[in-house]
């Protein structure tokens, strides 16, 4: 308790944290927060704080695992960042604690952390909620979010097709080339859909722009951008036809502008499925509106901790 706290850097979260290990422990978590016992979890809603001067926010992410010893905060700023700007549009923080002493064990950069375990969360919903024979992937948008969902899907399912798009042929063009794999560059957010089984919406659109009649019927949408109340990527038919899933009720009717502005039903938070108290209508068009938890920074930042210390 009295060493000063491990710095981890960037580099060192991408050396050290696998999907693998970083998929069961998220599962693991998800169905905890969904039980709602706050014996087990304490995770306020993310207290957020406007930088109206940059056009961004601050968002707060504290949680409390006591059964798995985890006490952890993460800080993130988000920007809606100019087209062109080379400002980064995210950058986060991780602080674990030690719960009994209160002293910080370790600063773990966020930004890898937030890519991969946000990426993550998507692939667990697909895994319960996209068609069991899926053949085609859409990835709408082309930066960080971009390429760690691509990673994740590609590494534990089977694809026949990938598709990007992006609001430039360039920046679609230089995403294709900069993954391992085959992946179509799509001129339209129509073509990229049409016919697609799985749907990542990464972008920071403000304004929707997937609509719900270029969807085929039983599609599964991973909805991860538009995280303001204000803010939209999908349009009113896609939220209101679909299933629509959340990682939080509270987080997502108090901060998705998809949800609130559409007036959508949730049907389920995801750890409800994996509780198995909702079900998973695999059958049915499904939305999985991500948000972020402060719990998968937490479990995320435990993993790399560890896997940190065995690597030492
Ligand atoms: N749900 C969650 O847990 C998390 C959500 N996010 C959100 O995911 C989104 C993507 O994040 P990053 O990949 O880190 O951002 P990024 O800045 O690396 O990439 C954003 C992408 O959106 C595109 N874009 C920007 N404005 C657009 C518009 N008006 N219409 C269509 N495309 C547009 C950019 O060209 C770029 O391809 C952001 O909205 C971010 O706030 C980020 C982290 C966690
Ligand atoms: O959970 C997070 O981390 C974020 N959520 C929405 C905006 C960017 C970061």
């Amino acid at each position: 308790m009295d060493s000063p706290p491990i710095v981890i850097s960037r580099d060192e979260v991408k050396r050290v944290l696998r999907y693998i290990d970083l998929i069961p422990r998220l599962e693991s978590a998800l169905a905890i927060f969904s039980r709602k016992n706050s014996l087990e979890i304490i995770q306020p809603l993310r207290s957020v704080i406007p930088l109206s001067k940059y056009n961004g926010f601050l968002g707060l992410m504290p949680t409390y695992m006591e059964q798995e010893g985890i006490l952890s905060t993460k800080m993130v700023c988000f920007y809606k960042r100019e087209d062109g700007s080379t400002l980064p549009s995210t950058q986060a923080t991780v602080l674990l604690f030690d719960p009994e002493y209160g002293n910080v064990k370790a600063i773990i950069d966020g930004e890898v952390i937030t890519a991969m375990r946000t990426a993550a969360a998507s692939a667990i919903s697909a895994k319960w909620l996209m068609p069991a024979q899926a053949e085609v992937l859409a990835i709408l948008g082309t930066g960080n979010e971009a390429l760690s969902h691509y990673n994740v899907f590609t590494e534990i399912f089977t694809f026949k097709e990938v598709r990007v798009w992006s609001r430039t042929r360039e920046r679609a063009e230089a995403f294709s080339r900069s993954v391992a794999g085959p992946v179509k560059v799509c001129v339209t957010v129509e073509e990229a859909v049409k016919d697609a089984d799985a749907i990542v919406t990464v972008t920071r659109a403000t304004q929707p722009i997937l609509f719900g009649k270029w969807i085929k019927p039983g599609a599964h949408v991973a909805a991860v951008g538009a995280c303001r109340p204000d803010w939209r990527e999908l349009d009113d038919e896609l939220m209101r036809e679909a299933v629509v899933y959340v990682d939080s009720r509270e987080g997502a009717t108090t901060e998705s502008g998809d949800v609130i502005l559409s007036g959508a039903t949730v049907f389920a938070e995801l750890g409800e499925v994996l509780n198995e108290t909702r079900p998973a209508l695999r059958e049915k068009t499904t939305v999985f509106k991500s948000l972020g938890l402060g719990i998968e920074d937490a479990v995320s930042a435990k993993l790399v901790l560890e896997r940190w210390e065995a690597t030492q």
